[in-house]
C-alpha cells in the first residue's frame, strides 16, 4: 500500500508527527507578523505626540517594546519551524539508514554506496524546506488569499472574475511547468548521487588509484558526474525562474485586465471610481500570497523528487528486524580458563555427528590447546547441503549445481577446490545471503528458509576472505557482533589469536584507533581481528573463509589454534589454502565446478582424487606443522 500512496501524502507523513510544533512556529511567525503591521500605527501616535507637543517617552517606549517583541517573537517563530524541519530530516535519515542495512545481499550488489549514502545525507534534506516554511507558507497565502478574495467578491463580483480568469489562465501554465520541477530535481538528485558512486569507488581504491598513477583520469570522472549535476541543477534553476516571474506577472495582467474592464464600467457608471481603486489595491494586496504559494509549490516539487528517490530504497524488500540484545554471557568459569587448559571433552559423540564421511580425530585427541571463551549454547551445528543449485544473477551461468554434502556437528570441514568452485558461495548461502534455486541448505537438519533468520545468523561466525574491520577501536571491532561480551572473554580471544603482541605495541591497547577500514593494522591482524571478533560470538558454527594473502606462521599458528580450541564444541568449516589446516581437519570437501567432486580425509583424498593431489600440491602447499 506504501507504494501506491500519491507522494504528497508521503510527504505530509513525515509532516504529521509535528503538526503541533509546526502550528506553534506557523503562529510565532503569525504573531510577529501582526506586531509588524502594529509598529506603523505606533509609528504615528509618536509622530502625533510630536506634533502635539506631548509627552514623547510613551508611545517611544511603546515602539521600542513592539519591534523588540516583534523581533523575538519571529525569531522564535524561524527557529521553531528550523528546528521542526531538522526533526523531520532526522526521522526521515533514520528511517532510511535502518532500511538501507536491512536490504538483502543481493539488492546491495545492484546499487551503488555512494548513491546510497547520497539518498541519506543529500535527498532527505530536500525535506527540510518544505514540510516546514512551505507548509505554513501555503496556509498563509490560502488564509490571506482567500480573504482578500472575499472581499473583492464583496466589491464587484464583475471585476473579481476578471481577476480570477488571469489569475486560473497562469496558474494552469504554472501547474504545468511543475512537474517538470520535480522531475529535473530527481534528475539532479540522481546525478549527485552518481557523483557519491563515483567518487566512493576512486576513494574506495585510493591506494590503487594513486599506485597506478590515475588521479587525473578518476578526476576526470568525478568532475564528469559533478558536471552532469550541475547541468540537471541549472534546468532546476530555469524552470523555478519561470515560475517565480509567473506569480508576478498573473498580478500585473490582472491588473491591466481590471483596469481596462473597470474603467468601462465606470465609464458606463456600472460602478464608482472609488470601488475601482479599492478593488486595484486588493489586487496588489493578492501579490505576496502569491508569490508564497508558487514559491511553496515549487519546494513541493523538490520535496517530491526527494520522497521518490527515498522511496525507491524503502519499496525494495528488507530483511526482518534482528532482536537487539547482547550475547549471553559466557559462564565465568570457562571465560577464565588458563592459558594451556584443556578444553573439557568432545561435546559430541561420535555417533551424535550424522552420516558423511566420517571425522577423523575427535576433539579429545587433539593437543592441549587454549579454550574459546565458551561453549555456544544449543552445541555444534550440523550443515547438509542437498542438490543446491545456485546462480547469483538470471544472466549468470549456475556457481553451484546440484551440490550435496554433510557437515557432521562438531566437526572441522575444510573446503577446498579451484578458484572459482564454488566455496565462498557455500558461506553466502548458509548465512541466507542468498538463496538457492533448487535445492536446500540444511542446519540442523532444518532448511535454512525456515530458520528464523537472526537465529541462524546468530548461530554462526562468519570470517570473510578479505577480513573488514570498521573504523573505530580494536576493542569496538572485537565486540561488534557480541557487545555483552566481558573483559575476560576479549583477552581471552585476543590471546587465542596471538593479538596480544598487537594489544602491546598499541598506544591506547585496545582503546587504540585502527584507521578507516583498519588500514592501521596489518592484512594478518585484521585477519586475526576478524576471527577473534566471530569468536567472541560464541558461534555453534564458525565459517572461516581463509585469506590467501596472510600466510605467515603467526597468523597460521593463530588459525591452527583456534580451530583446535574450538573444534568439537563449534562445527568448523574453513575454506583451507594451507596444507596445515587440511590435514588436521575431520574432512575434507572438494568442489570443483559447483558440484561435490569428492569427500574423504587428507590421506583418503591423496590417494584417490587425482584434483585434490594437484591442489595439495600446489594451491594449497604452504606449510605444514
Ligand atoms: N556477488 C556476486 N555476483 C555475481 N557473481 C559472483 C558473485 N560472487 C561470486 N560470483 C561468481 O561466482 C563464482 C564462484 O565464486 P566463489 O567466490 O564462490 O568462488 P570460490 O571457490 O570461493 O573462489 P576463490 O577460491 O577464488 O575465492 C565465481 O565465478 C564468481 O565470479
Amino acid at each position: 500500500m506504501e507504494g501506491t500512496r500519491p507522494r504528497w501524502r508521503i510527504l505530509l507523513s513525515y509532516a504529521r508527527p509535528h503538526r503541533w510544533r509546526l502550528l506553534g512556529g506557523g503562529l510565532l511567525g503569525f504573531a510577529g507578523g501582526v506586531a509588524g503591521l502594529a509598529q506603523p500605527l505606533v509609528a504615528k501616535t509618536v509622530i502625533d505626540a510630536f506634533g502635539g507637543g506631548q509627552g514623547l517617552a510613551g508611545p517611544l517606549i511603546t515602539l521600542g517594546v513592539l519591534v523588540v517583541v516583534g523581533a523575538v517573537i519571529s525569531a522564535a517563530g524561524m527557529y521553531v519551524l528550523e528546528r521542526t524541519g531538522q526533526s523531520i530530516v532526522l526521522a526521515a535519515r533514520r528511517q532510511l539508514i535502518g532500511r538501507m542495512l536491512r536490504l538483502p545481499v543481493p539488492e546491495v550488489d545492484r546499487l551503488k554506496p555512494g548513491d546510497l549514502l547520497s539518498r541519506v545525507s543529500s535527498d532527505t534534506t530536500l525535506l527540510q524546506t518544505v514540510t516546514t516554511n512551505s507548509l505554513v507558507d501555503t496556509v498563509n497565502g490560502l488564509f490571506i488569499g482567500l480573504g482578500a478574495i472575499i472581499l473583492m467578491g464583496i466589491m464587484d463580483p464583475v471585476l473579481l472574475a476578471v481577476s480570477l480568469g488571469v489569475l486560473v489562465v497562469i496558474g494552469g501554465g504554472v501547474m504545468v511547468i511543475m512537474p517538470k520541477i520535480s522531475r529535473a530535481t530527481e534528475r539532479a538528485q540522481a546525478a549527485v548521487g552518481e557523483m557519491g558512486a563515483t567518487l566512493e569507488r576512486a576513494l574506495g581504491a585510493f591506494r590503487t588509484v594513486k599506485a597506478s598513477g590515475i588521479e587525473a583520469a578518476e578526476t576526470e570522472v568525478v568532475g564528469k558526474a559533478a558536471e552532469e549535476a550541475w547541468r540537471r541543477g541549472v534546468q532546476v534553476a530555469g524552470w523555478t525562474a519561470l515560475t517565480g516571474i509567473a506569480g508576478g506577472l498573473a498580478i500585473q495582467v490582472a491588473f491591466l485586465a481590471v483596469l481596462g474592464v473597470g474603467g468601462a464600467r465606470v465609464a458606463s457608471g456600472a460602478m464608482e471610481v472609488s470601488t475601482l481603486v479599492a478593488f486595484l489595491l486588493y489586487l496588489f494586496y493578492l501579490t505576496e500570497p502569491i508569490a508564497q504559494l508558487v514559491q511553496a509549490a515549487t519546494q513541493l516539487q523538490a520535496g517530491l523528487a526527494a520522497v521518490a528517490r527515498m522511496r525507491e530504497i524503502e519499496d525494495l524488500p528488507a530483511e526482518p528486524v534482528a532482536p537487539v540484545g547482547p550475547a549471553p554471557a559466557a559462564p565465568a568459569s570457562v571465560a577464565s580458563a588458563p592459558a594451556g587448559a584443556v578444553r573439557p571433552g568432545p561435546a559430541a559423540p561420535a555417533g551424535a555427528r550424522g552420516e558423511g564421511p566420517g571425522p577423523r580425530a575427535t576433539a579429545g585427541d587433539r593437543p592441549a590447546v587454549p579454550a574459546v571463551p565458551a561453549g555456544p549454547a544449543g552445541g555444534p551445528a550440523s550443515v547438509r547441503f542437498e542438490g543446491v543449485a545456485f546462480r547469483y544473477r538470471e544472466d549468470r551461468p549456475r556457481v553451484h549445481d546440484g551440490l550435496s554434502f554433510e557437515v557432521p556437528a562438531g566437526s572441522v570441514t575444510a573446503l577446498v577446490g579451484p578458484s572459482g568452485a564454488g566455496k565462498s558461495t557455500v558461506f553466502a548461502l548458509l548465512e541466507r545471503f542468498y538463496e538457492p534455486e533448487e535445492g536446500a541448505v540444511l542446519v540442523d537438519g532444518r532448511d535454512a528458509r525456515d530458520w528464523p533468520l537472526a537465529e541462524l545468523r546468530g548461530s554462526m561466525g562468519y570470517v570473510e576472505q578479505d577480513t573488514p574491520i570498521l573504523a573505530g577501536t580494536l576493542r569496538d571491532n572485537l565486540v561488534l557482533a557480541a557487545p555483552g561480551a566481558t573483559e575476560d572473554e576479549v583477552r581471552e580471544v585476543v590471546r587465542l589469536t596471538r593479538l596480544e603482541p598487537l594489544v602491546e605495541r598499541l598506544p591506547d591497547g585496545l582503546d587504540s584507533q585502527v584507521g578507516h577500514r583498519g588500514t592501521a593494522l596489518s592484512g594478518g591482524e585484521r585477519q586475526r581481528v576478524a576471527i577473534a571478533r566471530a569468536l567472541l560470538r560464541r558461534p555453534r558454527l564458525l565459517l572461516l573463509d581463509e585469506a590467501t594473502s596472510q600466510l605467515d606462521a603467526v597468523n597460521e599458528l593463530a588459525m591452527r589454534d583456534v580451530v583446535e580450541g574450538v573444534a568439537g564444541e563449534t562445527t568448523v568449516m574453513v575454506i583451507a589454502h594451507r596444507l596445515s589446516t587440511v590435514t588436521s581437519a575431520d574432512q575434507i570437501v572438494v568442489l570443483e565446478a559447483g558440484r561435490l567432486r569428492a569427500a574423504g580425509t587428507h590421506d583418503e583424498l591423496v590417494e584417490l582424487d587425482a584434483l585434490y593431489r594437484t591442489l595439495a600440491s600446489t594451491q594449497l602447499l604452504v606449510s605444514q606443522h
